[in-house]
């Protein structure tokens, strides 16, 4: 076992050492987690957790060995050890760090040592090991343990719809700013909330099925039951506020995840700068679960370029402004209102480049007063982070200066509290360029304490005695050569070379014989040398002490950081919006409440009686216009309830297009301007995404399955105010039950739901539903073809397409030019037999005609051969009949690869085999 006491120490406990027993003892205690024990300048690990951090973390083991033994011992230098403690989270283990808790020199006997931190890959603290502009989260689910409790909510909170499902409590907490929430909701609001804060950890309660966190891709961390009991709990939540507050569930999450904070942090009780829990409603926010949050590409990017909408957004100069503008983009409000005073604030800077300038550069000084504030509560504060605090509270006027007068601005420089008290105290306290450690002095400013200044002439006077007694000695003793210095180990001495040996007088003491002289002291030398030393080392106690009442006084003040950080933060990702709406183009949307109705001119086609709905004018895709050469805008004008049939060849910029629908949207009511010429948002209350083929290649699941889940869930949860894009729905079967499958869901989604929806299809037979239904429109991306090449367009327009040209991105692609010769030839003879109009998508042709192909080794025309050109009929056949054998619905992604390449080879090793005469 890697964690817990080793078995071999175990097994002899008695007989170990001293030391080696207390490791023991706390490794027992421990038992979940990798001990590191602090012995001289390492932490060390034995036995088993020594092979284990040494393979980790490539570090040399070593054989101690005494009386009772031989064990394996691998150090981490503790100047170094951040690095190492990384290398152990990110393979997911808990490291227990057991520090010396009393002065070694002070110890009689062995020291003490006693867990000073447990770090965990959500809870840690340290600067060194977490991510500046994003947040390190633990989060826990709990269920309300069967209660009854939670069957119905109160207040803000959700109300559960279907009493069958149980209500779990969702937990999250930032340790190292002390951000801390909960709410509640079913296992499906679970999930997404899990997605949304992508915690790097996660408590699961007792009772809490698997399946319902299967979501989460972290380290999932087991606690005892009864740290989940409810009574457990509450009393936990007590130490934070009012435990009534909450649900039952609720309770229970927030209080066994604080509990597990309270440990991970030493177990010295509550944590002092989680000033509050803060309970949320998830739908007091545009909902984005997984799916549509891994569609979107907001924060990971899975093809391409690699850049995400927040990466292209991001123009924040300081870590508190990244963190919160993630936090706007991952929680988009729905509020009209809130998001309306977002958009003035965004506008005001946006039309001031000056002020916008001064209040950016202002910010770049800024330190992460979240983080700060919180190792200063925890008393892990030095003094350079307290300087650091000071030369952030110094740029706070100038931002106020900055941003006075400007209306939309006002309620920000409010609360824009520049502490002048705190500044002055720190600035009085404190030197400006403070050392490292703070119990060796050099701390504290001349002036700041009588006795510290009292102590410290005391030392200088003694100084200056010794700086003098050379000259004086010289003279008094009439020995030229003579020296005054000092050593670690004997201190002060005077040194006379041999040769002068007989001029020393009586009052001098011999300290030390070297080769060519005598080292002396003198009575008065070593009162001197005591009192500098004691006065020395005085200071430097009294400087800790003055320095640890100085951080407590600060502490005391964590509320009034914690506000200032948080208004900070919002003036930093206002001002980045901004510079993004001027650097880019982007305009400020216009909002459309609910049933609200405009007049004037809205666009073209975007009306349906009195509701007006979303309409872009020439919008762009944030991101791909970053990276494309050229980047051609497009309109969107959809009323409410649209339906969009979008038809057009591959790669002709249907998900492109899709995806800036919603990214405007999304970024609309995060607050930001948009990348278009004008632009008319409804709010939204949820965007739903099935889209791309961003499949779960690792995942396991076939792509099929993974589509009518995604497809479910739009289905059951949209409403007539959400969004909705659909990209190729019901590719992944028969082309007949794909085709069912979409049309079904756009009947249900026009008739019953409501929602506004983009859906691009290949499956042209779908464009027919304009006539049928109200609300149904086609629009299509349009290709030019000269001379059988194809050149995409990139723009939108009304109607349905003509042309798939599937098979001119096939010789696009590379496909050999016969089978691409042979595609185009069975595509023409198929329009030409059904002389339908529309055409029929290429995929249907394809599947129908080599289903013929392989049973009869003819073509259904019964013209041609079925021959692909230099290979024999029955290679062909045998061909297709795997072809056709294939049970797409149940096939990975990952298979498929491997089934596609097993039938090239067979058909390379066809054609090799033909081509043989
Ligand atoms: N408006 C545009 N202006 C310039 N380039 C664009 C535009 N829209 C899309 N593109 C580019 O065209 C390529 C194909 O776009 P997209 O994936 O949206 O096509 P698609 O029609 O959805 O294709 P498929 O049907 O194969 O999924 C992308 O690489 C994109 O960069």
């Amino acid at each position: 076992m890697v964690t817990g006491a080793p078995a071999t120490m175990l097994d002899r406990r008695e007989e170990l050492t001293p030391m080696l027993a207390q490791y023991v003892d706390v490794a027992r205690q421990y038992d979940d987690a990798i001990v590191l024990f602090r012995v001289g300048d390492f932490y060390k690990a034995f036995c088993e957790a020594a092979e284990e951090v040494a393979r980790v973390c490539e570090l040399t083991r070593i054989e101690r060995e005494d009386s009772t033994g031989t064990y394996t011992a691998c150090g981490i230098p503790v100047d170094n050890a951040p690095k190492y403690l990384k290398r152990l989270l990110d393979a997911e283990y808990r490291v227990a760090v057991a520090d010396q808790v009393e002065d070694p020199e002070a110890a009689s006997g062995l020291v003490d040592r006693a867990v000073t931190q447990v770090l965990t890959p959500g809870t840690v603290v340290e600067e060194e090991l977490l991510a500046a502009g994003s947040n390190t989260y633990v989060a826990c689910v709990a269920s309300d343990a069967g209660g009854t409790e939670a069957s119905t909510r109160t207040g803000s909170g959700a109300t559960r719809e279907d009493d069958t499902d149980p209500t779990y409590g969702v937990a999250h907490v930032d340790v190292s700013t002390g951000e801390c929430a909960v709410t509640a909701g079913d296992p499906a609001a679970v999930d997404e909330e899990l997605s949304r804060i992508g915690p790097a950890e996660l408590l699961c309660g007792p009772g809490v099925d698997r399946a319902v966190v299967a979501g989460a891709d972290c380290m999932v961390t087991e606690r005892d039951a009864d740290e989940f009991a409810p009574e457990a709990a509450r009393a936990v939540l007590d130490r934070y506020g009012d435990s009534e507050r909450f649900d039952a569930a609720e309770r229970v999450a927030a209080g066994a995840l604080l509990s597990y904070a309270e440990y991970t942090q030493g177990d010295d009780g509550p944590l002092a700068y989680v000033r509050r829990v803060r309970r949320y409603d998830p739908r007091r926010s545009l909902r984005l679960d997984a799916t549509a949050l891994r569609g979107l590409e907001l924060f990971e990017n899975h093809v391409g370029s690699g850049r995400t909408l927040f990466d292209t957004i991001d123009e924040t100069r300081s870590a508190l402004g990244r963190r919160r503008l993630r936090a706007w983009l991952r929680r988009p409000l729905v509020d009209a209102d809130a998001i309306r005073a977002r958009h003035d604030a965004v506008a005001a800077f946006a039309e001031r480049t000056l002020v916008r300038e001064d209040v950016r550069e202002a910010l770049s000084a800024a330190y992460d007063l979240e983080r700060l504030a919180g190792r200063i509560a925890r008393g892990r504060a030095n003094a350079r982070d307290l300087r650091s605090l000071h030369d952030t509270l110094v740029a706070v006027p100038e931002i106020r200066e900055a941003i006075s007068g400007v209306g939309a601005l006002a309620g920000v420089r409010g609360e824009l509290d520049a502490l002048d008290d705190l500044r002055g105290l720190i600035d009085d306290a404190v030197v400006e360029e403070p050392p490292q450690e703070i119990t060796e002095g050099g701390v504290i400013r001349a002036g700041y304490d009588d006795e510290l200044d009292e102590i410290r002439t005391t030392a200088r006077e003694g100084r200056e005695w010794i700086a003098d007694l050379q000259a004086s000695e010289r003279e008094r003793t009439d020995i030229d050569t003579l020296e005054v210095g000092y050593t670690q180990v004997h201190g002060y001495y005077i040194e006379v070379t041999n040769g002068q040996l007989e001029k020393v007088p009586d009052d001098y003491t011999r300290r030390q014989t070297l080769k060519n002289s005598e080292r002396f002291y003198t009575p008065e030398l070593k009162r001197r040398e005591d009192e500098i030393l004691g006065a020395e080392e005085r200071a430097d106690a009294l400087e800790y002490e003055l320095f640890c009442d100085l951080r407590d006084r600060v502490a005391d003040e964590s509320d009034r950081i914690g506000a200032l950080a948080d208004a900070l933060a919002r003036v930093d990702a206002l001002a980045a919006l901004a510079t993004v709406a001027v650097d880019r183009d982007y305009v400020r949307p216009e909002l459309v409440d609910d049933a609200e109705t405009t007049e004037g001119d809205a666009g073209a086609g975007d009306r349906v009686g009195d509701e007006v709905g979303l309409g872009l004018k020439r919008s762009r895709h944030p991101v791909v216009e970053e990276t494309a050469n050229e980047f051609v805008p497009n309109d969107a004008a959809f009323p409410r309830g649209t339906v969009a049939l979008i038809t057009g060849p591959n790669m002709s910029g249907k998900s492109t297009y899709m995806r800036q629908v919603a990214l405007a949207v999304v970024l609309a009511q995060a607050g930001s301007f948009v990348p278009a010429e004008s632009a008319r948002i409804p709010v939204v209350d949820r965007v739903f995404t099935r889209v791309g083929a961003s499949d779960d290649i690792a995942g396991g699941e076939s792509t099929f399955m993974r589509e009518m889940r995604e497809l479910t869930d739009v289905l059951h949860d949209a409403t007539g105010d959400s969004l909705v894009l659909l990209d190729e729905v019901g590719r992944g079967t028969s082309t007949t039950d794909g085709r069912a499958i979409a049309r079904a869901a756009v009947e249900f989604l026009h008739d019953e739901t409501g929602a506004t929806t983009l859906f691009a299809t290949h499956y042209h037979e779908l464009t027919d539903l304009a006539s049928e239904c109200e609300r149904v429109v086609n629009r299509h991306f349009a290709a030019t073809e000269r001379d059988g090449e194809v050149t995409f367009l990139h723009r939108i327009r009304e109607g349905a397409a003509s042309s798939s040209y599937g098979v001119e991105v096939a010789e696009l692609a590379g496909v050999p030019e016969s089978v691409v010769a042979r595609a185009h030839g069975l595509v023409a003879a198929d329009r030409d037999g059904a002389g339908e109009s529309p055409p029929t998508p290429a995929g249907d042709d394809a599947q129908r005609t080599l289903d013929e192909v392989a049973t009869n080794g003819r073509d259904p025309d019964g013209e041609g051969d079925a021959e692909l050109p230099g290979v024999r009929g029955d290679a062909v056949a045998d061909l297709l009949a795997a072809l056709r054998d294939l049970q797409l619905a149940e096939t990975t992604p990952l298979e498929a690869l491997n089934h596609l390449h097993d039938l090239q080879r067979r058909a390379e090793d066809a054609a090799d085999a033909g081509e043989r005469p």
